[in-house]
């Protein structure tokens, strides 16, 4: 469910006509709707009652400050990966007590700021990265929180370039790894453990992959209590998926409930890293059409939003709706590939795609867009990074201003020897 809806044949964000927002933010555009992020967050709340979850946005998906600040006003968390991400978090308002880290290559750096600040938990995800936090932490006079990200070799069913639980990935310990390195871990003076953690891949469309990895977690959980191990934090990673086209992933009721039972007997508190669940509805891109073209074989319709904007289209091959923002009456529709300006073949935002006859100055919107768009976006052909607004009713405010040909080239400098 989202709150980008057609009045009188014009795309709305909440309350706010879009064309409104085009014409004093210029395009593209990112805009998202608050109320949609507040909706999807209380849905996972909800799902999640009574089992006193911490529900942690997966900061990769957005970034912006006023996104995440969002969520830490209603008790949210973030799920970090990077010294970068954990800087944003904090300074958006997210305690760091509400803060996970997980990654495969958190560097010493990355570790002393997280024990500096105080955060809830690193996502241990290798041998070497134990032993290199255990003294860093030790350096420091710390005991670092921590917990094992286990990698259950699950299936995700999704697409391949976002499967994060199978032996082939680089990601977690396996089982057997992490069940020794528990035993280990516990001996070592400057860790404190915590918790077990896992995440099996991104878009997920069935609950049965998600209910795969609890039951590998409970086996290592019961065989760590055996051991004497006992965790009190069970973080069950991201990865719920949303619908882009015609997929009808579990709402998170759905995915909640498959897993109560389980998260019930363990008694551990439930923490979730939902990226795009929360915030990938929450999100369109805003762009205009440049011109059209007709070739003997296709149609394009050029628009001046691209792959360095919103780049899953050319990276996975995703789809994203392509709705004009003002529909106009008796308009022809014709079969198209809706690209950017970059050269780049790749460079495309819609493929064969059913659409409005556009002309150029029409608005159009990508739908989703919310995550993984601005955070993958680049410069890539020297294109400023578009603008973000957030929308709340009628209140509507750039959130991130438009990059400019000056913010190009910040940091460059000549070598002296050119001077
Ligand atoms: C460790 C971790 N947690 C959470 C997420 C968020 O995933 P999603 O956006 O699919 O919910 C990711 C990305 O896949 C991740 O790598
Ligand atoms: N960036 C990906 C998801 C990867 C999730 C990060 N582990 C996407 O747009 O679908």
């Amino acid at each position: 469910m989202h709150h980008f809806n057609y009045r009188q044949q014009v795309l709305y964000a909440e309350d706010v006509d879009l064309r409104e927002i085009a014409a004093k933010v210029g395009t593209p555009c990112f805009v998202y709707s608050q109320g949609t992020l507040q909706r999807h967050m209380k849905a996972f709340e909800e799902a999640f009652k009574g089992l006193d979850p911490l529900i942690c946005l997966a900061v990769k998906a957005n970034t912006n400050r006023a996104v995440i600040a969002t969520f830490a006003a209603m008790g949210g968390g973030v799920d970090i990966v990077s010294g970068g991400e954990m800087y944003r978090s904090l300074a958006s308002g997210v305690p760091a007590g509400r803060v996970v880290y997980s990654g495969v290559g958190k560097t010493i750096r990355e570790m002393e700021m997280g024990l500096e600040k105080g955060i809830l938990m690193f996502n241990i995800e290798s041998i070497q990265e134990m032993h290199m936090l255990n003294q860093v932490a030790g350096r420091l006079g710390k005991k670092a929180p921590v917990s094992f990200r286990v990698n259950p070799d699950v299936d995700a069913k999704t697409h391949p370039k976002i499967t994060t639980g199978l032996a082939v990935n680089k990601f977690g310990l396996t089982m057997e790894d992490a069940f020794e390195q528990y035993q280990v871990a516990k001996a070592l003076p400057n860790l404190e453990l915590k918790g077990v953690s896992c995440h099996i891949g991104s878009q997920l469309t069935q609950t049965s992959p998600f209910a795969d990895a609890l039951s590998r977690l409970v086996d290592l959980i019961t065989k760590l209590r055996e051991k004497g191990i006992q965790l009190e934090l069970l973080d069950l990673g991201g990865g719920l998926g949303i619908t882009y086209d015609q997929e009808t992933p579990p709402k998170p009721a759905e995915y909640a409930a498959t897993l109560r039972n389980t998260l019930e007997e363990l008694g551990m508190r439930p923490v979730l890293e939902p990226g795009r669940a929360l915030v990938g509805n929450a999100g369109i891109l805003l762009a205009e059409v440049v011109v059209t073209k007709k070739t003997p074989v296709k149609n394009f319709v050029v628009v001046d939003a691209a792959m360095n904007d919103l780049m899953r289209p050319s990276f996975y091959g995703s789809f994203h709706g392509v709705q004009p923002v003002q529909i106009r009456k008796d308009q022809e529709t014709i079969t198209a590939d809706v690209v950017g300006p970059i050269c780049e073949t790749g460079d495309f935002l819609a493929k064969d795609r059913e659409v409005p006859r556009f002309e150029p100055g029409d608005l159009v919107a990508f739908m989703s867009a919310g995550a993984y768009g601005y955070t993958m976006s680049s410069n890539y052909n020297s294109r400023p990074r578009a603008a973000e607004v957030l929308v709340s009713g009628e209140k509507w405010a750039v959130v991130k201003q438009r990059e400019t040909y000056e913010d190009l080239c910040r940091g460059e400098s000549l070598p002296d020897w050119m001077e």
